[in-house]
């Protein structure tokens, strides 16, 4: 069968489409957001976050990344308000980054790429009765997406950055848990939002996306231990995950609103 999808020119973005048809839809992430061009929407609300310390379990290298795993078999950790209709419960939240502090992050601002960048993925747990239905429909996900700049060390990210020598190769896990994800949260919860997509396969058109306006930083070394986890499994030719970001994709018929003037 062919190779399935990764971030090397022979099964990276630029063949996803070969395999996942979803990669030239119409409201495909991530997208470049022109800070001009977005339209302040007073009916938008704060955001509502209420996250249980015990909701993440385990931290795995899943191959294109590393993510924290919450239990989400029920409404302990929701994020409500914003743009949301309903609440959308905690599922999980992993990193992009770039080969390089340059780039890395998916949603660019003004054209500025940042060194990587946070999503928290939620599911529509009032309308949908588990991740993977809520996957398949058009309000079923709500992602916050945290951009990362290169700058002070980042301490909270640091809890995370001690396990993952751990979990060097595809397919590794290892418990993780009394962790707050709103530890990583910038100070302002301003944000963009706009209707998209998941930025890997299967790139399902089921997002409403938060983007903080707002940085968070995190020091050269901690970004470059992103870096140092590998994309191959145990006894496979080591091979970096170097790189996972997705670049921007065309707009469209859409609009990003602000919640902020
Ligand atoms: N980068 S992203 O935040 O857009 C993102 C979030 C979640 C996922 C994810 O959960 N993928 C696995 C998946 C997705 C839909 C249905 C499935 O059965 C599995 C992928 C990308
Ligand atoms: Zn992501």
């Amino acid at each position: 069968a062919r190779q399935s999808w990764g971030y090397q020119d022979h099964n990276g973005p630029e063949v996803w489409h070969e395999l996942f048809p979803l990669a030239n839809g119409d409201r495909q992430s991530p997208i470049a957001i022109k800070s001009s061009e977005v339209k302040y929407d007073p009916f938008l609300r704060p955001l509502s976050f209420s996250y249980d310390l015990t909701s993440p379990k385990v931290i795995l290298n899943c191959g294109y990344a590393f993510s924290i795993e919450c239990d989400d078999t029920e409404d302990r950790s929701v994020l409500r308000a914003g743009p949301l209709k309903g609440s959308y419960r905690l599922r999980q939240l992993h990193f992009h980054w770039g080969p390089t502090d340059d780039y890395g992050s998916e949603h660019t601002v003004d054209g500025l790429e940042f060194a990587a960048e946070l999503h928290v993925v939620h599911w529509n747990s009032e309308k949908y009765p588990c991740f993977v239905d809520a996957a398949q429909q058009p309000d079923g996900l709500a992602i916050v997406g945290v951009l990362v700049k290169a700058g002070e060390h980042n301490s909270p990210l640091q809890k995370v950055i001690n396990v993952l020598d751990v979990i060097k190769t595809k397919g590794s896990q290892v418990a993780f848990t009394n962790f707050d994800p709103s530890s990583l949260f910038p100070e302002s919860l301003d944000y963009w939002t706009y209707h998209g997509s998941l930025t890997v396969p299967p790139l399902l058109e089921s997002v409403i996306w938060i983007v903080l306006r707002q940085p968070i930083t995190a020091s050269s070394e901690q970004l470059a231990t992103f870096r140092s986890l590998l994309c191959s499994a145990k006894g496979e030719p080591a091979c970096c995950l170097l790189s996972n970001c997705r670049p921007p994709q065309p707009l469209r018929n859409r609009h990003v609103r602000a919640f902020f003037h």
